[in-house]
């Protein structure tokens, strides 16, 4: 017994998760996410509306958790049929689920604008429902939507619909700032006097959304003020701007002293340190890149490019840091930049395998001219092979490997046979391996594309090892407005074993831009067959 209260969580990934623009899960992505969910230590998992839509119905089959309950959500019965004759709540009862979650009004004026029935008929609607789940064998929670404004407007009735919530047996009667206005100190408020009023704190939730950016503070606040469940989703995806983040909840939930020294979740410390692979799992799900800002599970979470914080951070990492990256699976990113001091240099090269002493005057002369070329366009924590070559260069050795001695670009638009306009690039490019020159001629998409072609065509005794190197992104910044304008290109590279690393090119040219970090991209990945070139992230 650790005589902590327990917190329940209930995820709406599935549910409210759907309702986000641009989120259309299929059967199978449902299945794969309530996976994610399951086992993870989460309470309640809602898998979505059964009845709604064909992907909802077929999800509800067959039951799709083993240790958290599988909820089913709907709406309450409608006014003017009877529990038994209503074909929405047949499916909810019928759906192969623990627990079924209804949406009722609590807004008298929803009632009277979108229901167009009576307080009352609404408030029988709710009875109704939660008798009928519980006589269907399933758990029945209730969110009551537009709590917080319907209370602001007419707390009577408010109050009314969560009562016959309770009264009438149901598990949860879950608060819902549906609209997402209402503020931390609201919510503190609001659901203090909804425990005075006679509903206990241990079966009230809160279903938060972001809309001020405070769903995670209101639903922290619904705690603090008695409430025992939040809802929330995976990186709070949700209608409009989301929901709670149940992966910023979490952590702080059971890191900050404030909540882990009185409740305890159903989630242990090792799922904890699962929780950013959680989330990047999500997002590959989903198609999108992770949030670099993300807290707690954001590859900037722990990441400082200020020399002043390297130093410390470096000495004692609590100096800068308010919970150990290790507990929620994430790590420490000490970054060069040119707000770096000799402490970021000395860090990331030991991560590259690169020692140097902190009086080497080499390392003066790198950490100058990191900060003079961040001066000139190029940005190296966003280029980490750039960066190492740029170091070994400076602090070792980077072999010969191959010097262009030139190279030719041509852009032409023509018409082709069959009288389309049509745009051919053409690259030649010029290169000295062991004192003998090759010359390599191709044609590409575009010019940048031609160039990459012509100049990994024949890289002579070279190239069997760059036979599965592969451009996987491409990125052109322009630093200055116009035309004349410096220009950055940031390159992302991949070998056959999935290592990926970054490179940079700045100059006045795009294309010779791009040259330079597409030879430093090469350059790179034959230093890494040698093993004389370092750190790889493989995805
Ligand atoms: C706050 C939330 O996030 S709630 C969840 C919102 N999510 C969704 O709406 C997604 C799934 N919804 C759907 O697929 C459809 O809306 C369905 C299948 C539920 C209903 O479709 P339809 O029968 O065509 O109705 P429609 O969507 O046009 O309108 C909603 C109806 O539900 C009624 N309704 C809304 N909330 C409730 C409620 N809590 N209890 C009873 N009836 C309700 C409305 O009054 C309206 O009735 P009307 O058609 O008589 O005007
Ligand atoms: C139920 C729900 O999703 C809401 O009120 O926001």
């Amino acid at each position: 017994m650790t005589g902590k209260e327990r917190l329940y969580l209930f995820d709406t990934t599935l549910r409210d998760g759907q309702q986000t623009p641009g989120v259309d899960f299929s059967v199978d992505d449902k299945i794969a996410i309530a996976g994610m969910l399951d086992g993870f230590g989460l309470d309640y998992v809602e898998g979505g509306y059964p009845g709604a839509n064909p992907t909802d119905t077929a999800f509800f089959e067959k039951k799709r958790t083993k240790q958290a309950k599988f909820v089913a959500f709907g709406m309450t019965k409608r006014a003017g049929v009877s529990a038994s004759n209503d074909p929405g709540l047949a499916a909810l009862t019928q759906a192969d689920a623990d627990a079924i979650c209804f949406v009722a009004k609590s807004w008298d004026y929803h009632v009277r604008v979108a229901l167009g029935c009576t307080n009352d008929e609404n408030l029988d609607a709710i009875k109704a429902s939660v008798e009928a789940a519980i006589a269907a064998g399933k758990e029945a929670l209730v969110d009551c939507e537009h709590f917080f404004d319907g209370f602001k407007a007419n707390p009577d009735y408010a109050l009314a619909c969560a009562k016959t919530a309770h009264e009438a047996g149901a598990r949860w009667i879950v608060l819902c700032d549906t609209n997402g206005g209402t503020l931390p100190s609201e919510v503190l408020d609001i659901v203090g006097k909804v425990i005075e009023a006679g509903v206990p704190g241990n079966h009230l939730g809160i279903h938060a959304h972001d809309d001020t950016g405070q769903a995670v503070a209101n639903s922290l606040a619904a705690v603090e003020a008695g409430a025992r469940q939040i809802q929330g989703t995976l990186n709070g995806i949700g209608e409009r701007c989301g929901n709670a983040d149940l992966i910023s909840l979490i952590p702080t939930l059971m890191l900050k002293p404030a909540f882990a020294e009185r409740f305890e979740l159903g989630i242990t410390e090792d799922a904890l340190a699962g929780i950013s692979r959680l989330s990047h799992s999500f997002d590959a799900l989903l198609n999108r890149a992770p949030d670099e800002q993300a807290p707690y599970v954001g590859s900037s979470a722990f990441a400082t490019k200020a020399g002043i914080h390297a130093s410390a951070l470096l000495k004692e990492p609590e100096t800068y840091e308010h919970v150990p990256p290790e507990t929620v699976g994430n790590r420490r990113r000490v970054m060069v930049s040119d707000q770096g001091g000799k402490a970021n240099f000395i860090a990331e090269l030991k991560r590259r395998g690169i020692a140097v002493g902190r009086e080497d005057a080499r390392l003066d002369t790198l950490v100058a001219l990191v900060k003079d070329r961040e001066a000139q366009g190029y940005a190296y924590e966003g280029a980490d092979a750039s960066f190492e070559l740029l170091a070994r260069q400076k602090l070792g050795h980077v072999p010969d490997f191959f010097a262009v001695t030139s190279f030719r670009c041509m852009v032409e638009r023509r018409f082709d046979a069959n009288g389309q306009l049509k745009s051919v690039s053409e690259a030649v490019v010029k290169v000295m391996i062991d004192g003998e020159e090759k010359m390599s001629v191709a044609e590409g998409n575009g010019p940048v594309n031609a160039l990459d072609i012509a100049l990994r065509k024949d890289l002579g005794k070279f190239q069997d090892e760059i036979e599965g190197l592969q451009l996987v992104d491409y990125k052109v910044r322009i630093l200055n407005g116009g035309t004349e304008a410096v220009t950055r290109v940031l390159i992302e590279s991949q070998d056959k074993d999935g290592a990926r690393w970054r490179t940079v090119g700045v100059s006045d040219n795009v294309i010779d831009a791009s040259f330079q970090a597409l030879m430093d991209s090469i350059t790179f990945k034959l230093m890494k067959n040698r093993d004389l070139a370092g750190l790889v992230s493989v995805e």
